[in-house]
């Protein structure tokens, strides 16, 4: 009888646990991301923006949310470091992209390596979310301007590609995606914008369940 107890109650208070990963150029502010998360949701609250060093390979979070765990994954942006993302495609449940909206001068950076993410083939159904990071400085681009930044970064690019029909259709998959795109505003030093984006992907990755369970 305790045992079927157990069974039940352990069945009852399950959660399930979906992967999220983060991802974006070197210094866009995911680690910091990550670690305001934690402070945030966790009891024990994660590491101060002034000691958080550059990620050499991943850092991990994880909370916890009503019937959800959201394990987070912070990838390291640096150039060299890029080539691992791929490994987390398959398994992930959600991707947030970040971009530092007060550093104009990497924007076309940022784009590039967006535009390279959203040609995976493996993520091609999995929610994702645009991050406008650090909208707490005055230099900051709004989530307006950074829509319009991408918007016009990609016709750009496709004005000047010689394009091939197989890529035409590759694009016209992208260019659905970025009609459909979510760009969201935070300050990961400040928290603000914070929970919505939680929020975003915890319904997300929600809704995308339901879906595979159809
Ligand atoms: N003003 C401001 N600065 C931020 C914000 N988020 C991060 N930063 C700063 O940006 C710098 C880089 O932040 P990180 O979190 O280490 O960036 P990262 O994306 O993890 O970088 P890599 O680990 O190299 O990929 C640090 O000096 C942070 O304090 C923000 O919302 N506002
Ligand atoms: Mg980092």
């Amino acid at each position: 009888m305790y045992h079927l107890l157990k069974g039940l109650h352990e069945y009852l208070t399950r959660k399930e646990e979906f992967s999220v990963i983060i991802i974006g150029l070197d210094g866009a502010g995911k680690t910091t991301l990550l670690e305001k998360i934690k402070t945030l949701y966790n009891d024990t609250p994660g590491l101060p923006a002034d000691k958080i060093a550059p990620t050499v390979g991943q850092n991990t979070g994880k909370i916890t949310l009503p019937s959800t765990i959201l394990q987070f994954w912070d990838l390291g942006g640096q150039k060299g470091i890029r080539s691992i993302w791929h490994r987390y495609y398959d398994d992930c449940h959600a991707v947030a992209y970040v971009i530092d909206a007060s550093d104009r001068e990497r924007l076309s950076e940022g784009w590039e390596v967006f535009d390279s993410v959203l040609s995976n083939r493996q993520i091609l159904g999995v929610p994702l979310l645009l991050l406008a990071n650090k909208q707490d400085s005055p230099d900051s681009l709004s989530v307006e301007e950074i829509r319009h930044d991408y918007e016009e970064w990609h016709q750009r690019k496709q004005e000047s590609a010689r394009i091939r029909y197989a890529e035409e259709m590759e694009m016209e998959g992208r260019r659905e995606r970025i009609a459909s795109l979510d760009v969201m505003g935070v300050s990961a030093l400040e928290g603000t914008g914070v929970r919505e984006a939680v929020d975003w992907l915890f319904i997300r990755v929600q809704n995308s369940r339901r879906r595979e369970d159809q």
